[in-house]
């Protein structure tokens, strides 16, 4: 089922030269992931999908709403955005205010969102710092409070950009917790990244950018076997892809698992 449908999408910011140029693409509710170098017009693809910036051209809707005539309010229930820094997120006095806060304001009553908030905490592993000053927190923990912040308002649709910077491995693991278990809630979830063993291991369907167009869309594995298409889009395949490859294998291997069941079977070489 398509949730968000995107067709002929440019934008600029100057008018002049142009970021995103003629973008055409279904998102289903297959988790995505959106890779492409600096620059590539990434943020300002999430952006466009959330209202935050309007489009020289072309039409965004997120299922039978258009976002062009969307209320900032009831796509704020749709489309949650994680950004990458949290500091342009967090303002509240405590790590419970903050994560209530959204919920709050889109109109859940304070026990509701106390809840919500209680949860979401917990599904990043922050239950323990509710009373702390956001303020006093490390990056990595910052950047948790921001995740759960969305999390609370209970949107369809969880963009996520850059989750992973900043976080040692039991954060990432962390995450990737949290995303399988949106995942199962069948939340439409996406994240910006450069981390491509991240990509690997959660995301099923992968966007590439590059120079403001859309380069390839496909399953993961796909992606990841396009040599050609990463050496343009200036990416690295995942480190378990490259070792299979090194090893002399003819499949793409995304995980430590795929790798070692590949080994163990003699795999396609
Ligand atoms: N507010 C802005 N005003 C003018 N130009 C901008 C603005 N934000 C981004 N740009 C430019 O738009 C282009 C795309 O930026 P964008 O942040 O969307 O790329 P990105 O793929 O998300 O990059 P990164 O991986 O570094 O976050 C870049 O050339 C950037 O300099």
């Amino acid at each position: 089922m398509s949730l968000i449908q995107v067709k002929n999408l440019s934008f600029s910011y100057d008018k002049k030269r142009p970021v995103l140029a003629d973008i055409t693409l279904d998102l289903d509710g297959r988790s995505t992931a959106i890779v492409g170098q600096n620059g590539a017009g990434k943020t300002t693809f999430v952006k466009l999908l959330k209202g935050l910036l309007k489009p020289d051209f072309g039409e965004i809707h997120i299922g039978k709403t258009s976002v062009k005539e969307a209320t900032v309010a009831s796509l704020a229930r749709k489309v949650g955005l994680v950004f990458q820094n949290p500091d342009e997120q967090i303002f509240k006095g405590t790590v419970r205010d903050e994560v209530m806060f959204g919920a709050l304001n889109l109109g859940q009553d304070k026990e509701t969102a106390e809840t919500r908030a209680r949860e979401a905490l917990e599904r990043v592993g922050l239950g323990h710092l509710s009373e702390t000053n956001p303020q006093d927190l490390s990056l990595s923990e910052k950047k948790r409070v921001s995740i759960a912040s969305v999390v609370a308002m209970d949107p369809e649709i969880i963009i996520f950009d850059e989750p992973t910077i900043a976080q040692d491995h039991a954060g990432k693991e962390q995450i990737k917790h949290l995303i399988r278990g949106l995942q199962e809630q069948n939340k439409l979830v996406m994240t910006i990244i450069h981390d491509m063993d991240f990509v690997a291991e959660c995301f099923e369907r992968t966007l590439v950018f590059n120079e403001g167009k859309l380069l390839m869309d496909g399953l993961t594995r796909d992606v990841f076997s396009r040599q050609d298409v990463l050496h343009q889009a200036h990416l690295e395949p995942p480190s378990v892809t490259q070792l299979g490859k090194k090893l002399g294998f003819a499949e793409t291997f995304l995980t430590v698992k795929e790798l070692v069941s590949g080994l163990r079977n003699g795999g396609n070489r």
